[in-house]
C-alpha cells in the first residue's frame, strides 16, 4: 500500500509542515517565528488559528492538496504521562491538549490541527512519542518537597529517533546501550537513556540550563520573592521564564546565528551570555552521566543548535571525558513521526488508545 502523510510539528520558535510518501519526502517547510511575532498571542492555544492556517497555506503553495492525503501525523502535547508508541488522536486527547493538563506549550497546538483536519478529510489522525512519554525511575520523581513531583516532559520523540539512529550508527542494540541526549533547540532536554528509556531528565519548561528563550532552573529562594513581589502576574512571569527567559532575555534574540555574528564581531557581554548556556548544559549532561553511574556510550547533541560548532565544540570541551561525543544536527521529528504513523497504517503496529481513567 502506498501512503501520502501530512506532518505537522509546532516548536517553540517554529512551525515545521512535511509531507511523506511513505518515507520518501515530497517537501518539508520550516517557518521560523519570531519572538516578536508570536508575543502578541496572550496565550500559547490563542497562536491555533495562526499557526493551522499556516500549515493550510503552506500545504498549498506547495502544490499538494489536502484531499490527497491518507493520514495526518501531529507532534504530542503535555498530555497527561503516558508510555511511548504512535496514539490515535481522539476526542479525549482533544479535550487534555485543549485544558493543558500539563501546562501549556506550542506541540499541545499540533494534535489540536491534526484532529480538525483530519475530521473533515474523513481520515486518521495520529501522535508518536508525545512530550510526555514517562519512564522515570521512582527516585527521579522526588523533588524535595511533597507538594511538587518531578515530571517527564521532553522531546521524548527526538531523543529516542536520534538515539536509534544512534545505535544503529554505532552497530550497537538500542535497547541494550546507555546514551546521554542533548536536544538543543528553543528549549533544551537532557535525558539520560537507560536501555532505550528516558528514566530521568530535566523539564525543558521549568529546568535545566537556560536555552535560547528559556531560563532553565532558577534559585527558588530569588523565584518566590519575584513572584510575590508584584512586578509580574502569574501570567506574565510564566512568560518571562519560557518564551522571553534565557538567551532572549538577556541578549534579546533567540536567534542563535545573530549572536554568534556578534560574538565573533568580538563582543565580549554576548559572548559570556552563550558561553554560560553552554557551560549550563554540560553541568546538566555530567549530572545525567552520574544517572547512568558513568557507563555511557555516547553523549549525543541534537536539535537547532547542534548546527553550531561553537555550541558542539564548546560543550565537548567540558564532556567529552564521559563519553564520545556525536553530533546529529537539526531533529528528526518529522520523519519520526511519519514512521509512527506508517508502522500503523501497514498495521506492524497496534495504535495506542488515550484512555483516562474515570473519564468517559
Ligand atoms: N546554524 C545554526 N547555528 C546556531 N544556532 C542555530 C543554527 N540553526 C538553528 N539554530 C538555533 O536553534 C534554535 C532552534 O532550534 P530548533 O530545534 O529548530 O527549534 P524548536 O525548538 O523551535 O524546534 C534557535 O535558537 C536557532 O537560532
Ligand atoms: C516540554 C518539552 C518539549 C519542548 O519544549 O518542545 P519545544 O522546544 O519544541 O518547544
Amino acid at each position: 500500500m502506498e501512503y501520502q502523510i501530512l506532518v505537522i510539528n509546532p516548536g517553540s520558535t517554529s512551525t515545521k509542515i512535511a509531507i511523506y510518501h511513505n518515507e520518501k519526502l515530497l517537501f518539508e517547510e520550516n517557518i521560523s517565528h519570531s519572538t516578536e511575532e508570536l508575543s502578541k498571542y496572550e496565550r500559547i492555544i490563542d497562536q491555533l488559528d495562526f499557526r493551522k492556517e499556516m500549515v493550510i497555506k503552506t500545504v498549498k503553495e506547495k502544490g499538494f492538496s489536502l484531499e490527497e492525503l491518507d493520514a495526518i501525523v501531529a507532534r504530542g502535547g503535555l498530555l497527561r504521562p503516558l508510555s511511548g508508541g504512535t496514539y490515535r488522536i481522539n476526542q479525549q486527547m482533544v479535550n487534555d491538549l485543549k485544558e493543558g493538563v500539563q501546562g501549556e506549550h506550542a506541540s499541545n497546538l499540533a494534535g489540536l490541527i491534526a484532529f480538525d483536519l483530519a475530521s473533515k478529510l474523513n481520515i486518521p489522525a495520529f501522535t508518536v512519542d508525545p512530550v510526555a512519554v514517562d519512564e522515570f525511575i521512582p527516585e527521579a520523581r522526588i523533588s524535595g518537597i511533597p507538594e511538587i513531583e518531578r515530571r517527564s516532559l521532553s522531546h521524548a520523540l527526538n531523543i529516542k529517533a536520534t538515539a536509534r539512529q544512534a545505535a544503529r550508527d554505532l552497530n550497537l542494540s538500542f535497547s541494550e546501550c546507555n546514551f546521554i541526549v542533548a536536544h538543543l533547540g528553543g528549549g533544551i532536554s537532557i535525558a539520560p537513556l537507560l536501555k532505550g528509556r528516558i528514566v530521568d531528565v530535566n523539564n525543558a519548561n521549568e529546568s535545566g540550563p537556560f536555552s535560547p528563550e528559556r531560563c532553565g532552573q532558577l534559585p527558588v529562594g530569588d523565584l518566590v520573592r519575584l513572584a510575590f513581589s508584584g512586578k509580574y502576574t502569574f501570567r506574565e512571569l510564566k512568560k518571562r521564564m519560557v518564551g522571553q527567559g534565557g538567551l532572549t532575555a538577556y541578549l534579546g534574540t533567540n536567534n542563535c546565528q545573530e549572536i554568534e555574528e556578534k560574538i565573533k564581531a568580538g563582543d565580549e557581554k554576548v559572548a559570556e551570555v552563550y558561553h554560560a548556556m553552554i557551560y549550563q548544559i554540560a553541568k546538566e549532561i555530567g549530572a545525567m552521566a552520574t544517572v547512568l553511574k558513568g557507563e555511557v556510550d555516547a553523549i549525543i547533541l541534537t536539535g537547532g543548535l547542534a548546527h553550531s560548532k561553537m555550541v558542539t565544540d564548546g560543550i565537548t570541551e567540558y564532556v567529552q571525558y564521559i563519553a564520545p561525543v556525536k553530533v546529529y544536527p537539526g531533529a528528526m521529528e518529522m520523519l519520526a513521526l511519519c514512521q509512527g504513523a506508517l508502522r500503523v497504517l501497514r498495521r506492524e503496529e497496534e495504535p495506542l488508545e488515550y484512555i483516562v481513567e474515570g473519564v468517559k
